[in-house]
């Protein structure tokens, strides 16, 4: 597993307005697109591209573009769709699947309840937005179904990791083409599962619950 913890410091800047409990709904919301959208950055390093030959004003020139078949960006319900914005802005060619999941606050398991994705992913670069790796369980069992579909790689944007999730989907993931690129690096978990010092619910504060 190939992992890049993004080390800039507008990620650094943006990150610490969003962790900061006083931020409100919308302004969290806008941060968290403009992060995706820096994040997407490096995200994308390894998209698939093809050779291409464009007429200037003045001659040929030689370019890329992004190959068939399209990647696939898919935001994990309900937070990760506080994400798509940010990534479809930077890669608007990208179809869009969803699968909406949500972790059992006692047994911090995910349950997947949504699923809106094409039935063959075989060849499809994936791209899965979910700002939060807490204990991996998600991120682990989006990346899975993903696979299991025919995915043959699954990059993750994710705006904060814990170590512990990080770790657990390294394990999980063993021998398959995964990447996460993460805005930052947290200090632990606590008790409940919540990403210390993190930002608390990014659901929450995304759609103004509390
Ligand atoms: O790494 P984990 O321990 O699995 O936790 C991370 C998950 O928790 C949050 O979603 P949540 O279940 O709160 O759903 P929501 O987006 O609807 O708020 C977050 O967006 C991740 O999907
Ligand atoms: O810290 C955390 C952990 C899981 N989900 C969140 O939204 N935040
Ligand atoms: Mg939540």
């Amino acid at each position: 597993m190939r992992v890049h913890v993004a080390d800039h410091p507008l990620i650094t800047h943006k990150l610490t307005v969003l962790r900061d409990a006083t931020t409100p709904s919308p302004t969290f919301r806008a941060l968290a697109e403009e992060l995706v959208t820096l994040l997407a950055y490096e995200a994308t390093r390894g998209v698939r591209v093809e050779e291409v030959v464009v007429t200037t004003p003045v001659a040929q020139a030689k370019g890329l573009a992004i190959s068939s078949p399209r990647p696939l960006v898919v935001p994990i319900l309900r937070a990760g769709l506080g994400m798509l914005e940010g990534m479809v802005k930077l890669v608007p060619t990208a179809e869009v699947g969803f699968l909406g999941m949500v972790r059992n606050e006692e047994t911090l398991q995910p349950d997947i309840y949504a699923e809106r994705l094409p039935d063959d992913l075989s060849n499809r670069q994936c791209f899965v937005l979910d700002p939060m790796l807490a204990t991996g369980g998600s991120l682990i069992a989006a990346i899975d179904y993903l696979f299991a579909r025919g995915a043959v790689d699954v990059t993750c944007v994710c705006l904060i990791a814990a170590p512990e999730g990080l770790a657990a989907v390294e394990a999980a993931t063993a021998g398959r083409e995964v990447t996460i690129v993460v805005g930052a690096l947290d200090e632990k978990l606590n008790e409940l599962g919540y990403i210390v010092p993190g930002l608390g619910d990014a659901g929450d504060r995304l759609y103004g619950t509390v």
